[in-house]
């Protein structure tokens, strides 16, 4: 993959991820982990290579439809304004109850008191950052998504709003195909596989157990990680 000619953003990767899988995707900044994700969704293209998903070429699956079965959870997400319900279902295919139902299993109905009827002023700006991505969990909830790709935020949620991002991640999406990109390495400690990236490769690849028994650089970015990120290791 490409953004300027000369400069490979992702190079000489393969990755297969099972259905059902958890894979988490840690590197340095500037890695490739959200062209990664970029990738998937078909909001870059793949200069060269493919990305198949039950044996098939994603690029011969129309648009509308991989991005009714692929969702994200951004690490910055932006909502329109409008309402609820048209941020978490924009094309009005779900049934009204399970918009709420996806608002109740991402506790906000409880949290801010929101229904499907709530007002989204422009960018979503009366809602915080992980208000926001919960709001995501919810659309990928409601649009019962084969798999969720999350990248995670980097600027600071408020300890609260966390707890609930990760209850949402562990509980929701069980079955469900996750890649997630993580800057907390406790948020990928129960994924089935770990891949780290260095300048757009896979420099590693296996569970988390078995990096963390051995020298490798996730175990030097668990050495490296505050203790505060690593305590439900
Ligand atoms: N839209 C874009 N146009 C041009 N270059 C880009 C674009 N998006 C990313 N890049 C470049 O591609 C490389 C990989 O970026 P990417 O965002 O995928 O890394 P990352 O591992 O997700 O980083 P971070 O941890 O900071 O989010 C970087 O050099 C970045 O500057």
């Amino acid at each position: 993959m490409h953004y300027q000619p000369q400069l490979p953003v992702l190079q000489c990767l393969t990755l297969h991820v099972a259905a059902g899988q958890k894979l988490g995707l840690v590197g340095r900044t500037g890695s490739g982990k959200s062209s990664l994700l970029a990738a998937l969704l078909r909001t870059t293209e793949l200069s060269l290579g493919q990305v198949l998903v039950d044996g098939v070429d994603i690029r011969r699956v129309p648009l509308a439809r991989l991005r009714a079965a692929v969702s994200l959870v951004p690490q910055e997400p932006v909502l329109w304004s409008g309402t609820v319900a048209e941020n978490l279902d924009p094309a009005q295919r779900a049934l009204p109850k399970d918009l709420e139902d996806a608002l109740c299993k991402v506790h906000l109905d409880k949290k801010l008191d929101m229904g499907s009827d709530t007002r989204v002023e422009m960018r979503g700006n009366n809602f915080s950052l992980g208000e926001r991505q919960l709001l995501c969990i919810a659309r990928c909830i409601a649009r019962h998504s084969r798999i969720v790709l999350v990248d995670e935020a980097t600027s600071c949620v408020d300890g609260e709003t966390d707890a609930l991002i990760q209850d949402a991640l562990h509980r929701q999406f069980k079955g469900v195909t996750m890649l997630v990109v993580a800057h907390r390495l406790q948020t990928i400690m129960d994924a089935d596989l770990i891949a780290v990236l260095d300048a757009g490769k896979v420099v590693e690849t296996g569970a988390p157990g078995q990096l963390l028994a051995e020298q490798t650089r996730f175990a030097a970015l668990c050495e490296k990680a505050p203790l505060s990120s690593l305590l439900s290791l």
